[in-house]
């Protein structure tokens, strides 16, 4: 089976082809850039994505709306984390969380077009902010909170894991094997 991801996060398109793989789903990067409002939960924003790339007659696609959101400051940044963390990187992270409560959580949703159905596939992975934020700080291109998430239970970040244990803690792969799971029961009925 195939499917189109349209994401212009190189991170996103990593991680799915990771998970997927395996799983007998070829993922295939379909670059396009999409507008997404600033408000509204992931599932939300997702379904909207979704439209957009429907609207240009793609029929097997998926597309996924994630972030994180830290318990001290409610419902933040969210559906705004990749625009915030553009505007105020690590350092502003920083500033935020000085003195503030550490809990975290990383929260996404899949949205998914397959021959005519849309469902959407959420995951959360919940965890904390590490205590000194380095300015110094390369992350991986699309992934810039994983060098500083630490999920619960856990006492590296993520970006310090070897990719197994990493991708055992993603909760995009949470919500990517239940879409799979999903595919396959949609595509062996329609076969009957
Ligand atoms: O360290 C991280 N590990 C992750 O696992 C992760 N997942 C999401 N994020 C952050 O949240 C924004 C989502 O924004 P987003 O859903 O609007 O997507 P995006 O604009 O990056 O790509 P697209 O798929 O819309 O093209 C991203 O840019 C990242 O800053 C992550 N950071």
């Amino acid at each position: 089976m195939k499917i189109f991801f349209a994401t212009q996060n190189e991170g996103k398109l990593w991680e799915a082809g990771r998970i997927l793989g395996p799983l007998g789903i070829e993922v295939v990067p379909v670059p396009v850039e999409l507008s997404e409002p600033d408000a509204g939960t992931m599932e939300e924003v997702a379904r909207i994505k979704l439209k957009q790339v429907m609207e240009r007659g793609m029929t097997r696609v998926m597309v996924d709306d994630a972030g994180i959101y830290f318990a001290a400051y409610p419902q933040f940044p969210g559906v705004l984390t990749k625009r915030v963390f553009h505007r105020i990187g690590y350092r502003g992270v920083a500033k935020l969380l000085a003195g503030e409560s550490r809990e975290a959580w990383f929260e996404g949703t899949v949205a998914v077009c397959w021959d005519g159905q849309i469902r959407t596939f959420s995951g959360v992975t919940r965890g904390r902010i590490i205590e000194s934020i380095s300015e110094k700080i390369r992350p991986e291109p699309g992934f810039p909170f994983d060098p500083i998430f630490v999920p619960e239970g856990e006492h590296r970040a993520l970006n310090e894991m070897p990719v197994e244990d990493r991708l055992r803690y993603s909760y995009r792969r949470k919500a990517l094997e239940k879409m799979a799971e999903w595919m396959r029961m949609v595509s062996a009925k329609d076969s009957q």
